[in-house]
């Protein structure tokens, strides 16, 4: 099994965020973070070497051997293995239809294995069904190509929503709203509905309902899939910014400039095969 970059999360940077927030972002999937001192001489990780396998870290996310074969026969993916540090930001390329959604849908319960295991924290997301997938699924934020929102709710409302079907307070909901809003840069629209934004907005209504829980993972299924270059770079923006408080992100995208100017670890699909091209 290889491990991906760990990119140790910046206490610094949770430092701004309210108290039950950060302990949250710390505390799921018991996101462990070895802190490095200001002292320590050592180099930040090689990433040409061999990949450092650092087990003081239980890993947010881990493929082993995961095969995925659809009903009609379709192979999407085969022999997987995949570990994902909390913390790190992991972009997932390939061509069309090479497996990169279904690697996410794995990964949040929507398919199953046909073979191997797959975990995410200590749970066996595959083996999970009903009420325990359902909570499962609570700390797992995903951002899909075409948005999802509900047309007929307005900005705040499909945001809140979460919450609300969460069960959290009336104060709550309104403590975290507003921030997230503000976060994806939206405040201001709060009361529009998805059909008086432009996609690059309701690609970022649909992060703010996304990670409004603050779950430690965030998935990304091509969230600039239908964006022209300015939006999409705004929403990698927005991403690596979660990505800096603490939450792990994993993305896909066929997008090569995307992935050129980012420095972030990136594994290809081909042919359900997964290859590092950086780590
Ligand atoms: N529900 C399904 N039933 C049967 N085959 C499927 C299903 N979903 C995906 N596949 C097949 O599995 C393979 C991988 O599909 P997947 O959607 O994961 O690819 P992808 O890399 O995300 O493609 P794209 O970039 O076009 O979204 C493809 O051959 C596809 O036809």
């Amino acid at each position: 099994m290889t491990s991906v970059l760990h990119r140790p999360t910046d206490d610094a940077k949770l430092s701004g965020l309210p108290e039950d927030v950060k302990a949250r972002l710390q505390d799921r999937f018991k996101l462990v973070v070895p802190a490095r001192s200001a002292a320590d001489p050592s180099p930040a990780p090689v990433l040409d070497a061999a990949p450092p396998q650092d087990t003081s870290v239980q890993p947010i996310v881990s493929l082993n051997n995961v095969e995925k074969v659809y009903a009609n026969g379709s192979k999407a993916l085969a022999g997987v293995n995949l570990t994902v540090n909390p913390g790190d930001f992991l972009f997932v390329t390939g061509p069309s239809g090479s497996g990169k959604s279904t690697l996410l849908k794995l990964l949040y319960g929507y398919e199953r294995p046909t073979s191997g295991n797959i975990l995410v924290g200590d749970e066996p997301i595959s083996d999970l069904r009903g009420n325990r997938l359902a909570m499962m699924r609570r700390r797992i934020g995903v951002v899909f190509q075409d948005y999802k929102l509900i047309p007929k709710r307005t900005v705040a409302e499909n945001v809140a929503f979460v919450l609300w079907a969460q069960g959290f307070t009336r104060k709550e909901i309104h403590r975290r709203l507003w921030p997230t809003l503000k976060m994806v840069g939206l405040q201001g629209k709060a009361q529009c509905f998805p059909d008086e934004l432009s996609g690059g907005e309701q690609q970022r209504v649909s992060i703010a309902r996304a990670v409004v829980s603050t779950p430690p993972l965030l998935l990304a299924d091509e969230p600039t899939g239908n964006l022209d270059a300015e939006n999409s770079l705004q929403v990698i923006k927005i991403l690596k910014k979660l990505n800096s408080i603490g939450i792990t992100v994993i993305v896909t995208t066929h997008d090569e400039h995307l992935v050129r100017i980012s420095n972030h670890p990136v594994v290809q699909i081909k042919n359900g095969r997964l290859h590092h091209l950086r780590r």
